[in-house]
């Protein structure tokens, strides 16, 4: 399990804080979106979570261990996935290489199966001709695709996602929201979406609503 534990935070003045003594949790197997106005913190709160930055003040425990006793640089190769809005996909690669290189730079045991990594691009719709394509003849939402898949199949627990469908349309950014959720039981991660998007929000199991230097959770 992610904890947030007593964490205050401010860029310059400690008056002014951007969140005060906030706590939370975040369980294995559901979906949260982070929702709230420009400016109120939620990339801020996501650089934490994936040990990007690190708090003026309190923790980030995972599994009970502070993710600085971790090792930050640990916590992020070995707890941690990032989904960009952008893909960030190795646009001279495959869809199938891309998946394979994270699985290689993560040392997951699935990087020599390509069956396994076909078969789990298979299940969001990417077949194998697409898998075989350079990622750059593919559409956005199947380039988004990729990149979950990328994130999910590499053993870390916590997969971390800003605006993970702000390039898609409507259509398309319900049916990732769906897959993402669906993945997120299937492995048991935790899966964190910051999200201007109402119904992105809605179809995550929790919303942490940012404001007033708090979270509320429902
Ligand atoms: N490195 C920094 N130095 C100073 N102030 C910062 C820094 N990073 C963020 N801030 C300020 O902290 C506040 C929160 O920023 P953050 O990017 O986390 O908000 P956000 O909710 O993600 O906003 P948006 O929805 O616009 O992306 C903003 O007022 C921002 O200007």
């Amino acid at each position: 399990m992610l904890e947030i534990k007593n964490l205050t935070h401010y860029f310059k003045d400690a008056s002014h804080p951007l969140y005060q003594d906030v706590n939370l949790s975040f369980e294995p197997g559901k979906m949260y979106a982070v929702v709230g106005e420009s400016g109120s913190g939620k990339t801020t709160l996501l650089s934490f979570l994936a040990g990007l930055d690190t708090p003026k003040q309190g923790q980030i425990l995972l599994d009970g261990k502070d993710v600085n006793k971790i090792g930050l640089g640990n916590f992020r190769r070995d707890d941690v996935a990032i989904i960009f809005q952008s893909y960030n996909l190795l646009n001279y690669m495959s869809a199938y290489q891309n998946v394979k290189s994270a699985l290689s730079i993560t040392h997951s045991k699935h990087v020599g199966d390509k069956n396994y990594i076909l078969a789990a691009l298979a299940k969001v719709g990417i077949d194998e001709a697409n898998a075989m394509k350079n990622v750059q003849q593919l559409s956005g939402g199947q380039q988004q695709r990729v990149a979950i898949v990328r994130a999910m199949l590499v053993d870390a627990p916590i997969v971390a996602a800003d605006e993970p469908t702000g390039n898609l349309d409507a259509e398309n950014s319900s049916a990732i929201v769906e897959l993402f959720k669906n993945l997120t039981r299937e492995l048991n991660k935790t899966v964190i979406i910051i999200t201007h998007d109402q119904n992105v929000a809605q179809q995550a199991d929790v919303q942490i609503q940012l404001a007033d230097h708090q979270f509320k959770a429902n």
